[in-house]
């Protein structure tokens, strides 16, 4: 006679929120059950490594999934450890895991169906997920080292009945009797189905699981075989001497959707540290387009020992890495970790900043190794790096080596900041220049370079719109400023210090003239070639930030500008002499406006009254 026994009252509660409130993640009971069969698995095999006989001849250590349609029965068979009768009474019919009562409470609370399954998430709730599906649940068990097996059979409604009976083999038979009342997309009947399902959850566990395949191989004629579901080593277990470029290659496109072959593979295993851990991780070659949309899916697959727990782990993974593909494989997962827990997790801050190092020596060796390539990568991705790094400025020592830049020296493998040092002019003083602008050629036409180009200072060429608000915040490189070249403060020469003051009233009488458009007028040793140029009065914010603001409409004023004029080029010597012989002619004022509305352009800014200066330039022309 089976003895009939109560479930534990917390038992019964959790089973009663189960088969009553959960309607969806339905599937995730098959990945439950396999995950059971294959730690029982793991458990026999041990035991036989160090006494092979036990496992007598039943050697193949396998999973079984059979499906009965005429009984509408699902059933899940390991030839693992199995269990005695006071273990099964141990291990189904209580919940053995502390903080049990804190966790019913909490569920108890819970208003909506999504709350319920987090929480469930949480906890684990592993074979009772069976009750999500099945009506009944029957499991027969046969403990590897007992004559007798134990049945163990439940309606999950408050009690169960276990009894002795005979069993020919060892190992685990969990059959589900399924609802009547599942959805069409849950037909855990359907082969295919559960194909799907295993291949989803449970590709990499490490047994066989077999399952009876029904093909039609002729019309009206069926053939029976019996497949293997998963592909049950996983990739990133094997050796990487073992796996070859395409084999890496051909899983980042099957599992990641990407068309290309991936920039570089990281494969490791982390062991010794607090967490052991394997990772297997992909720089694609190409940034998806969905990137900087709300679409785009960041983080890392997890899994435990070869079972799948989670897509898109954020936590493993820096943001500014985001782009990074891949898996992270550690048998100190719960299988059934939850978002909430992740984000305290500690272990998974050790792992995150293992994979941050990794793929930052990656791309290190890859900058040193293999420039071309890398300079491809960084035309990809370089805008992206560049905006992680201004969102988390604390990093700018690890990554500060990986930025590249085109500069007034560079070739197509453009420029690092440790390359730019290296070349500094000893006359060069403590600073990295810049010029920015829309393009190469626009910086190049800049007045300001001519006197850096003359002086032989490299000068980084600034052409994505992040890159001056990402230098302004970092600052410094090494200890070498950042400079503008189109600063109000760069001087070059301190000599024309002089030549500033003898001409003192008629800057001030251009001044005058621009009013409103300009805070000064001064003169500067910049430039060689250009009568005059614009910069910004305000370091903080240059002209080529004002515009991108503007473009963003997050800049209600404008840029405070001064006109820097060069003493030395022929432009200058006219305004002195007409100054000289007239102080009031109207001549400065067309001068001025000129002048300005020039160097406008030249910076790539509007200039405001076009009218006015197409005429005098007319008037200049004619004259
Ligand atoms: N197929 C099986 N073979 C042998 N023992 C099993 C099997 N399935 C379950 N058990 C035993 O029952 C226990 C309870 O299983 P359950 O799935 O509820 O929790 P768990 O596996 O310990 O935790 P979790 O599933 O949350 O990781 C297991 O620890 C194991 O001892």
């Amino acid at each position: 006679m089976p003895e009939v026994k109560e479930f534990q009252a917390e038992t019964k509660q959790l089973l009663n929120l189960i088969i009553n409130s959960i309607y969806t993640h339905k599937d995730i009971f098959l990945r439950e059950l396999i995950s059971n069969a294959s730690d029982a698995l793991d458990k026999i095999r041990f035991l036989s490594l160090k006494d092979p006989s036990i496992l007598q001849n039943d050697t193949e250590l396998q999973i079984r999934i059979d499906i009965d349609k005429d009984n509408n029965t699902l059933i899940v068979e390991d030839n693992g450890i199995g269990m005695s009768y006071e273990e099964v009474i141990e291990n189904l019919g209580t919940i053995a895991k502390s903080g049990t009562k804190n966790f019913l409470n909490q569920l108890k609370q819970a208003q909506s169906e999504n709350t319920v399954i987090s929480l469930i998430g949480q906890f684990g709730v592993g074979f009772y997920s069976a009750f999500m599906v099945a009506k009944k649940v029957i499991v027969e068990t046969k403990k590897w080292d007992q004559d007798k097996g134990v049945r163990w059979e439940s309606d999950g409604t408050g009690t169960y009945s276990v009894e002795e009976c005979e069993k020919a083999n060892r190992g685990t038979k969990i059959t589900l009797i399924l609802k009547d009342d599942l959805d069409e997309d849950e037909n855990y009947l359907d082969q295919y189905k559960i194909q799907e399902l295993v291949k989803k959850h449970s590709n990499y566990i490490k047994y066989p699981i077999k399952m009876k395949w029904e093909e039609e191989v002729e019309a009206g004629k069926q053939k029976i075989t019996v497949k293997i579901l998963n592909s049950m080593v996983p990739l990133w277990n094997k050796n990487k001497e073992e796996i070859t470029q395409n084999e890496y290659n051909e899983f980042y496109k099957e599992h990641f959707y990407d068309w290309n072959d991936p920039f570089d593979v990281i494969h490791f295993k982390a062991e010794g540290t607090t967490v052991e851990f394997t990772a297997l991780l992909y720089i694609p070659s190409k940034l998806p387009f969905t990137f900087f949309s709300k679409d785009y899916k960041r983080g890392l697959n997890l899994y435990s020992k070869n079972v799948f727990i989670m897509e898109n782990c954020e936590e493993v993974l820096p943001d500014y890495l985001g782009f990074v593909k891949g898996l992270v494989d550690s048998p100190d997962f719960s299988l059934n970790i939850s978002r909430e827990i992740l984000q305290k997790n500690k272990q998974l801050k050790v792992i995150r900043k293992n994979i941050e190092r990794k793929i930052l020596d990656a791309l290190k060796s890859k900058l040193e190794n293999e420039r071309e390539k890398y300079v491809e990568f960084w035309k990809e991705f370089g805008k992206v790096i560049k905006a992680g790094l201004y969102q988390n400025i604390q990093e700018k020592e690890k990554v500060q080596d990986l930025l590249l830049f085109e500069s007034s020296t560079s070739d197509k493998n453009m420029v690092t900041l440790k390359e730019y040092i290296s070349k500094m002019k000893e006359d060069q003083g403590n600073y990295i220049y810049y010029a920015v602008g829309e393009s190469k050629d626009i910086i190049e036409n800049l007045p300001q370079m001519e006197s850096f180009k003359e002086k032989g200072y490299e000068v980084l060429y600034l052409t994505d719109e992040i890159d001056e608000f990402l230098i302004k915040l970092m600052h410094d490189y090494e200890g070498k400023e950042f400079k503008s070249i189109s600063s109000s403060n760069v001087k070059i020469d301190e000599k024309f210090k002089e030549k500033e003051e003898e001409n003192k009233d008629l800057l001030q009488k251009i001044k005058e003239y621009l009013k409103d458009k300009v805070k000064d007028v001064r003169l500067t040793d910049k430039l060689k070639e250009s009568p005059a140029c614009i910069v910004s009065a305000n370091e903080a914010i240059s002209l080529n930030m004002e515009k991108t603001l503007k473009n963003l409409e997050q800049l209600p004023f404008e840029a405070e500008k001064i006109l820097e004029l060069n003493p030395d080029h022929q432009v200058f010597k006219i305004l002195t002499d007409i100054y000289h012989k007239d102080p009031n002619s109207e001549e400065i004022k067309d001068y001025a406006e000129l002048l300005y509305n020039q160097s406008l352009l030249l910076e790539g800014l509007e200039i405001e009254d076009k009218a006015t200066f197409a005429k005098l330039i007319t008037k200049l022309m004619i004259k």
